[in-house]
């Protein structure tokens, strides 16, 4: 595994660390399997062959068979253009690694990982910066800089504002513009980190065309923004991004995507859509821990009822 090195112009890269609604039919993503044998079964072998074109067209992120010595080991997943995709596990689990490994910033010992179709080996960071951003776990940045200057590095010549409407509603940022980075609470700084990842590719996520990589956007934000943030994903989705984010809260993520994987030792126990990911056997043999689950119209209410026991 080598991991990539950083230079300054790479500065939107942090150094510090459903919609499209998956087009009916589709025979790609993370069930893709089971669906690609049923299209194969179609007996025109013509229009099956252009079909599958079409939606390998929409895969924006794919990883196959890739190891990262003692860390991952991911046999084939991959992200459709617009998905909202969750990433749950217990600690260890892989998740930070998945990301990096998405965002071209470390690299595999084996296997085969793609942005936009073309292998991860043949983008330059800069270019990678333009197309993707990624929020890392701990990413926070030690400038001595008000929130407003720091923000203004990353929006493009392209925006008429600094923070566009739809972030600021969801992010709540201006209240402390004027403060200095180090003067902001554990949540504010995250909502900035937050706001300073998406702004980075704008103007792409304006058109519908941003992928984004979150580690664990919730960490530290208070209720009414965690809800407000997994809301703005999925309000970016819609527009046809694609957003992978990482989360320790299961009900809230099997409440706000379009896929949820499920992550273990390295390994991806689990894909596809919430209900067949997030069930009582899935989740107590994962996180080791009893779970209540029940569904009430299309919302799953998950409960954790018997926790770790000291005794
Ligand atoms: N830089 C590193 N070098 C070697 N091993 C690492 C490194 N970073 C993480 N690991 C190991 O890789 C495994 C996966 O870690 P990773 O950070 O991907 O897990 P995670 O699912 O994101 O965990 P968490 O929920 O705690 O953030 C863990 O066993 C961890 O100890």
């Amino acid at each position: 595994m080598t991991t990539k090195n950083f230079t300054a112009q790479q500065r939107p890269v942090s150094s510090t660390n459903p919609q499209i609604n998956a087009i009916e039919g589709d025979i790609i993503g993370t069930n893709s399997k089971q669906k690609v044998s049923s299209k194969d079964e179609v007996a025109d072998d013509k229009s099956a062959a252009d079909g599958q074109n079409q939606a390998e067209d929409h895969i924006v992120l794919s990883v196959q068979h890739v190891k990262v010595a003692s860390r991952l080991w991911v046999e084939g997943i991959s992200a459709k253009k617009g998905e909202c995709i969750h990433i749950i596990g217990p600690n260890g689990a892989g998740k930070s690694t998945l990301l990096l490994i998405l965002a071209g910033l470390i690299e595999a010992d084996e296997g085969n990982v793609t942005l936009l179709g073309k292998p991860m080996d043949n983008w330059s960071l800069a270019t990678l910066a333009s197309v993707r951003t990624l929020l890392a776990q701990q990413s926070e940045s030690g400038f001595h800089l008000s929130v407003k200057e720091y923000l203004s590095f990353y929006s493009s010549a392209q925006q008429s504002v600094l923070i566009p409407a739809v972030l600021e509603k969801a992010l709540e940022v201006s209240d402390f513009s004027n403060k200095i980075l180090t003067q902001l609470s554990g949540g504010e700084r995250q909502r900035v980190e937050i706001c300073r990842a998406l702004l980075q590719i704008w103007p792409q996520l304006e058109h519908g065309e941003g992928i984004v990589l979150l580690d664990e956007p919730l960490q530290g934000l208070d209720i009414r923004h965690q809800y407000a943030l997994a809301s703005l994903v999925k309000f970016l989705c819609k527009k046809g991004n694609t957003i992978l984010m990482t989360s320790h809260d299961i009900a809230l993520s099997a409440n706000y995507c379009d896929s949820l994987w499920l992550m273990q030792s390295g390994r991806m126990v689990a894909s596809g859509r919430p209900l067949e990911v997030a069930t009582q056997t899935n989740l107590e043999k994962v996180f080791e821990c009893h779970f209540a689950i029940s569904k009430r119209d299309n919302f799953l209410e998950i409960q954790v009822c018997a926790p770790i026991s000291l005794e």
